[in-house]
């Protein structure tokens, strides 16, 4: 039995008289075990991991931000959404919030619901991850299961795929779930998109391309090449069998997301980030999305706020 209230409260904005003109405010519902199946946002608040890796705290404000700011955003929507309340990280207990995040998205994946999680710092990427993986376990151990194939979908800056044996924070996720992939005998299938080569040392260059990952810098997604990549994604999500995305707000240009830990100075416009996430949207593999490093305290006019929650509108159109 779910035994949290969940707290509507960031849930209000505008209403208008005229008829279907509904906002996400007046449509969202607090989940319930027995709620129909829909989209279902998790906030998970932590910035504990960016605390860890030398960044700019205050992330663990970020799922009450977005969703007041997705509150006021037009409902075009047909199937619900609800909110499932928070997982917050007590102080410096990260692994234990990674835990319980998992086991929150494990349910709610076994209940049929299309979670998205709220971040927190991109140490979000780890519970999400642990859920998706506990959740697809137990078709594994059913007679003939295979192993199942994850392709995870960055949209980052950076490859987060430190090494964890020096402690595990933002900037380790990625090098966490290949470590678990290669414990469980799993293929590891990652795309990092919008990376900065000046943003990333030379091992970490050479740990993605250990790991085979799929790589596009910042400078190379543009106009010119949109339609070379999203051909580079079709062929990536083909040996795929599920799809876990996440973003982290700090792939956009700082004048698009000046409210993340480590703003970018190139970066990849929201004009290019949206084609491709409408990719994965609509591959029908899509089973967990998660949005990371919105920090409210370094943001200029709610701009990352109304850019992540317009990612999150977008990603779920079609749901
Ligand atoms: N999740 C963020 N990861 C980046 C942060 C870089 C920075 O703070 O400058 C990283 O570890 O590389
Ligand atoms: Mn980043
Ligand atoms: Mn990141």
């Amino acid at each position: 039995m779910n035994i949290e209230v969940i707290d509507m409260s960031p849930w209000a904005g505008r209403e208008d008289p005229e008829p279907d003109s509904l906002r996400w405010h007046q449509c969202i519902r607090p989940l319930a075990d027995d709620s129909p199946t829909g989209v279902a946002l998790i906030g998970f608040a932590s910035d504990a991991g960016v605390a860890r890796n030398q960044g700019r705290i205050g992330a663990a404000a970020a799922p009450r931000a977005l969703r007041k700011t997705l509150a006021n955003l037009a409902w075009h929507r047909q199937a619900p959404a609800y909110d499932a309340g928070d997982v917050h990280c007590h102080g410096n207990a990260l692994e234990s919030a990674q835990e319980h995040l998992g086991k929150r998205l494990e349910r709610l994946l076994d209940a049929g619901h299309q979670p998205i999680v709220l971040g927190g710092g991109h140490e979000v990427a780890y519970g999400s991850w642990l859920g998706l993986a506990r959740h697809l376990e137990k078709q594994q151990r059913e007679p003939d299961g295979l192993a199942p194939r994850i392709g995870i979908v960055n949209f980052d800056a950076h490859f987060d795929l430190r090494d964890p044996r020096r402690g595990s924070s933002s900037g380790t996720p990625f090098a966490q779930i290949a470590q678990q992939c290669d414990e469980r005998g799993w293929p590891f299938h990652y795309a990092c998109l919008g990376v900065s080569r000046a943003s990333n040392t030379r091992a970490l260059f050479e740990r993605a391309a250990e790991l085979d990952v799929l790589v596009r810098e910042d400078h190379e997604i543009n106009r010119t090449t949109l339609d070379a990549i999203v051909l580079d994604l079709e062929r990536f999500i083909v040996h795929c069998d599920h799809l876990y995305l996440t973003i982290d707000l700090d792939v956009l240009p700082a004048c698009e997301a000046p409210g993340v830990s480590a703003p970018a100075a190139h970066g990849v416009s929201l004009t290019l980030i949206e084609p491709l996430i409408k990719v994965i949207r609509d591959s029908g593999k899509l089973r967990v999305a998660d949005i990371a490093e919105l920090n409210p305290n370094f943001d200029i006019d709610g701009r990352t706020a109304k850019a992540a929650a317009r990612l999150i509108h977008h990603l779920t159109l079609n749901a």
